[in-house]
This record gives structure tokens, C-alpha cells and sequence, in this order.
């Protein structure tokens, strides 16, 4: 029992540069053995993700875009995965997305839109990639989604984001449940404040991190090698029992009230 991923394979879904978290799980999960299938959006961050994978210990990655607001992408992709690859063993979902304009100000000024946007991109599609992975899950596997404090409890400006990511969540409990069966475990990460491209999407972030540097429990922000080292834990057969649970990765920010 230990953290090798030797001879196993593992989909992220949401990697932008180097300073994404996906892309600190990434090389966690390299270290340890795995495989790594990656999926991206825009095509800029594809090409970002082809030159970082030649960085990688295993030089056997595989690349495809995948734009989850589409049922009929998702399908292809993992149609196209399980040709090439076969079994996965487990994915990581680090997509989110809401219109800056509503990660600021009031909740209330929140639009019919912009709530459907935000929760189709950073909490549906959770759903609909687990349910285009299952089959390819043969020999059971783990999910793990990223999650913010934001979704338990009020953080100013984290607004639509936060009800989204409390959606998210709840997904993570129920899609936990649904696929226990199948010797799929899926969880969250709740990582805390960490400078990525997704970040400069909300207003006064900088005074957020100011703060955790202050008050938690740690006394220091946290970074993507930590989380993903979390994300290797819950991938790897030393979390074999843990499953629709969210861990806090936050220096323990958590816990102050
Ligand atoms: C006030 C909260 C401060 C700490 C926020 C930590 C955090 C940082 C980044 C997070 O991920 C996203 C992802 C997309 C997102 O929406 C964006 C990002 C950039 C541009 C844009 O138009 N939307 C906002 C945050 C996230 O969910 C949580």
C-alpha cells in the first residue's frame, strides 16, 4: 500500500500554464509513476500544456481539447480517450468559470445568465465528465474536483462562485454515492488562495491572501505543489476509504472564524 501511480492513467481536465493548480496536480501525479492524459479549452492553453508536458518524467501524454458547456465534446473526448488510452484510473477536474463583473460587487446584482453560466462550467460539468469517465474506469478509480472556502461560508466578492462551488460539493456527496459501487471514489480539494490566471478573475484577491498570511493557523499561503500532493494522496491506494469528502488544503483558514 503506498503512493506509486506506476501503470496507471489519470485525465486533467484544466490546466492554463504553470501556475495552475491542475498543472501543480500534474506533476505530483508524474512523480509517482502515472500517466497523463490532458484536456484543455482554448488552444493557447494547449499549446502551453504540450511544451510544460515535455518537462514531465513520463514522456507519454496525450492532449485533447475539450470544451465541457458541450455533451456532445465531452462524448468525443472520451470516446477518443478510451480508444488511445483504454482504462483510466481516476481524473481531476479543475474547470471553473463565472463573468468577473459577478465576482465583485453584490450577490444581488447577480444575472439569470450569469448563475446558469457559472454553475453549468464550475459544477455541472463535474456530472458530465464523471459520467463520460465511468466507463472507462473499469478497474475502479478516483475524482477529485477543486473547491473554495467560498462555497461553505460568505467570502466578499467570491459571490456567484460560491453558490456554484456549494452545487459542486453536493455533486461531489452525491456522485460519490452513485459510483461507490463501481469502486470510484470521488472528492474535493479545498485549496486556499493561490495566484493563478483564474484568480485575476476576482476583485481585491491580493488582500484575501494578505490576510491567510496573517490569520491562519499556518501563518503562510499555500501553493499548487501542496495541493497537489493532497491530490496524489486521494489518487493513490493510501485513501482507499475516503470518498465524498472535502479536504481542506489551506494552511487551516478554515477553522478561524
Ligand atoms: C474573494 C475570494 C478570494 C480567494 C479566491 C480563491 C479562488 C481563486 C480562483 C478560483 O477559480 C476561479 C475560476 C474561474 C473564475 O472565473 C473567472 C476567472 C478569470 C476570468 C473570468 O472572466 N472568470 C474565478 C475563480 C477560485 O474558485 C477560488
Amino acid at each position: 500500500m503506498n503512493l506509486s501511480l506506476e501503470g496507471r492513467t489519470y485525465v486533467i481536465m484544466g490546466v492554463a500554464n504553470k501556475r495552475s493548480i491542475a498543472w501543480g496536480i500534474a506533476q505530483a501525479l508524474d512523480k509517482a509513476g502515472a500517466r497523463l492524459i490532458f484536456t484543455y479549452a482554448r488552444e493557447r492553453s494547449g499549446a502551453n500544456i504540450k511544451k510544460l508536458a515535455e518537462t514531465l518524467e513520463n514522456k507519454n501524454s496525450l492532449f485533447y481539447q475539450c470544451d465541457v458547456s458541450s455533451d456532445e465534446d465531452i462524448e468525443k473526448t472520451f470516446s477518443a480517450i478510451k480508444e488511445e488510452a483504454g482504462v483510466i484510473h481516476g481524473l481531476a477536474h479543475c474547470i471553473a468559470f463565472a463573468k468577473t463583473e459577478e465576482l465583485g460587487g453584490e450577490f444581488l446584482d447577480t444575472t439569470r445568465d450569469g448563475f446558469l453560466l457559472a454553475h453549468n462550467i464550475s459544477s455541472y460539468s463535474l456530472t458530465a465528465v464523471s459520467k463520460a469517465a465511468r466507463p472507462l474506469m473499469s478497474e475502479g478509480g478516483s475524482i477529485i474536483t477543486l473547491t473554495y472556502l467560498g462555497g461553505e461560508r460568505v467570502v466578499r466578492n467570491y459571490n456567484i462562485m460560491g453558490a456554484a462551488k456549494a452545487s459542486l460539493e453536493a455533486s461531489v456527496r452525491y456522485l460519490a454515492n452513485d459510483l461507490g459501487k463501481d469502486g470510484i471514489r470521488v472528492n474535493a480539494i479545498s485549496a486556499g488562495p493561490i495566484k493563478t490566471v483564474s484568480a485575476k478573475g476576482i476583485s481585491d484577491f491580493n488582500s484575501v491572501i494578505k490576510m491567510i498570511e496573517e490569520k491562519s493557523p499556518l501563518r503562510r499561503s499555500v501553493d499548487q505543489e501542496e495541493v497537489g500532493n493532497t491530490a496524489l494522496f486521494l489518487m493513490s491506494d493510501l485513501s482507499k476509504g475516503i470518498t465524498g469528502e472535502n479536504i481542506h488544503v489551506d494552511s487551516g483558514f478554515h477553522i478561524i472564524s
